[in-house]
């Protein structure tokens, strides 16, 4: 994915001016920023949803106009149909993308396994807790094997125990079936524990502040959490949003 001088404006307000972002396959590019810097209006742009001002989104060398195929979102308030079943929400992208009823069922139900959720195949949402709903969204944005997946804030909406369980799962799941992912949070450990590398925005119209390699080894899990390599790209994006803040 690539992101060719990207300048996002609603009306005459410009929200970014003149991104440059580049992700390649089997990475993950973590987007942080201050509240209302225009993470999600970039995440939105790369899923074709809307058009830049100025600038282009690439996918594979093709121009974005509308939704790619094979590129899957993952949204905070997980965006589930309520009157469907766990197994017909997980289900339902392969159904709209032409995959049998007995073949989508079957690979919902593999998937489901995987974000722990058996027994729960014929629940509805609301009869389900936060994490579970958000199980549920990753089960379905997986499903479709995307060559690219969209994060916004998918850890966002849940109590923190919730959110940190989540959290390692993920990392666990995406360890055993990597998939290229843009990955927007406001929790500067989410970024370093996901991010091969962190694009931190700040500013107003908002740009980016700082690429930052995160070299810390793969697979990751919880005990990266004490290492001096975290905590000190911890420390430097935090200073990179305080110095926007303040301006
Ligand atoms: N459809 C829209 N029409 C007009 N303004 C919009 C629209 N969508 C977003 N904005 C504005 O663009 C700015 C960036 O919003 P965006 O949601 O991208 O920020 P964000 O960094 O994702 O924020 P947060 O971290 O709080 O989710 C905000 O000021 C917002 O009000």
């Amino acid at each position: 994915m690539e992101l060719d001088g990207l300048t996002m404006r609603f009306g005459e307000r410009t929200v970014s001016r003149d991104i440059h972002l580049t992700l390649d396959p089997g990475r993950v590019l973590a987007i942080v920023g201050p509240s209302g810097c225009g993470k999600t209006t970039l995440l939105r742009a790369v899923a074709g949803l809307i058009q830049p001002a100025v600038g282009t989104v690439r996918i594979d060398g093709q121009a974005v106009t509308r939704t790619p195929e094979g590129v899957a979102m993952v949204f905070q308030h997980f965006g589930l149909f309520p009157w469907k079943t766990v197994e017909a929400n997980v289900a339902y992208a392969l159904r709209v993308s032409g995959v049998p009823k007995k073949a989508a069922l079957e690979r919902a139900r593999e998937l489901i396994r995987l974000v722990g959720l058996v027994g729960f195949e014929k629940s509805y949402p609301h009869q389900l807790s936060g994490g579970m709903q958000q199980r549920t969204g990753l089960a379905r944005a997986l499903a479709v094997r995307p060559r690219l997946l969209l994060m916004d804030e998918p850890f966002g909406a849940l109590d923190a125990q919730t959110r940190e369980v989540l959290q390692f799962e993920m990392l666990r799941i995406w360890q055993d079936h990597p998939v290229t992912m843009l990955f927007v949070t406001h929790s500067i450990d989410e970024a370093v524990l996901f991010g091969d590398q962190i694009a931190v925005l700040n500013g107003r119209p908002s740009g980016i502040a700082e690429l930052i390699d995160v070299s810390l080894p793969q697979p990751r899990d919880r005990s990266v959490l004490a290492t001096a390599e975290f905590l000190a790209i911890r420390e430097r994006v935090w200073n990179l949003i305080m110095t926007g803040q303040r301006d």
